[in-house]
């Protein structure tokens, strides 16, 4: 599943490629106001910090919410207390766009993260076109060479990788391309399986110096208590925010 997802959302930005060339992209990327500094938004304080995600669908829950309105509700995370915003923009099984990322990014003023299945340079010159401030990158849809070789460029336009992880392997991947920011999704992209345990397992092997965040699973308070007493200093959630009053349930969240 996860090579499939990669392989159509390289495909579908060859096709967006066709309309727009790469040189007008890069151009558009490097002539855009400066990344905001997403380190600094989710540097690990005393409290859990949320990046909440604006998430229509998936393939393993189906249709989440229809969002009609994505940078209002990004207002709504923002007012909320999130410190930044993930937008998903891969079209075929999430329903997200890059209009979405563009939508949002003119709405708020905290960083915002494209999350995608990212395997191309043109991905990360379109995501920074449009806004963009950070990039996922998931170590296992990638070799380590193109992982590095992203990761770079992704620093290069001074944004931010998210790189994704679901391993003790991966973290070590993670960890040697110099990730700063080392997230463990619970959810296993091959299977779906959920293993809300495994941060927990992995967060040991990631120093202090990174910023840990602990991905996906989280339905109440007590999945995010569970998390920060794991070590995670920012915990990504989408579902729970798009199929609930946003501000509530980050006030819930928050006061952990
Ligand atoms: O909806 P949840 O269970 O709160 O999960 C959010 C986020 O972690 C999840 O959407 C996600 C994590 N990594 C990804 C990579 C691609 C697509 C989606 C994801």
């Amino acid at each position: 599943m996860l090579q499939e997802l990669l392989a159509g959302a390289v495909l579908d930005a060859e096709q967006r490629l066709l309309a727009r060339p790469f040189a007008s992209v890069e151009a558009a990327a490097r002539a855009h106001a400066p990344a905001l500094d997403a380190l600094a938004a989710l540097a690990p304080a005393d409290r859990v910090k949320i990046l909440a995600e604006i998430k229509r669908a998936s393939p393993s829950r189906g249709a989440l919410a229809a969002i009609t309105d994505p940078a209002a509700l990004a207002v709504s995370y923002e007012t909320g207390g999130a410190s930044a915003i993930s937008v998903l923009t891969e079209g075929r099984r999430f329903h997200g766009s890059m209009t979405d990322l563009e939508q949002v990014r003119a709405a708020v003023n905290i960083p915002v993260l494209r999350k995608d299945f990212i395997g191309t340079p043109y991905q990360v010159f379109e995501a920074r076109a449009a806004g963009a401030d950070l990039v996922l990158l998931i170590v296992a849809a990638l070799d380590q060479a193109t992982l590095l070789s992203l990761h770079e460029l992704i620093h290069e336009l001074g944004m931010t990788a998210l790189v994704e992880t679901h391993s003790g392997d991966e973290v070590s991947r993670a960890l040697d391309i110099g990730a700063s920011l080392v997230g463990v999704n619970a959810r296993d992209l091959s299977t779906f399986e959920l293993d809300p345990n495994l941060f927990g397992t992995l967060a040991d092997k990631i120093p202090s110096g990174v910023i840990r965040v602990a991905e996906s699973a989280v339905k109440t308070a007590a999945d995010v208590a569970h998390y920060r007493g794991a070590g995670a200093d920012v915990v990504l959630v989408g579902e729970a925010l798009v199929t609930s009053d946003p501000i509530r349930t980050l006030s819930e969240f928050l006061a952990v």
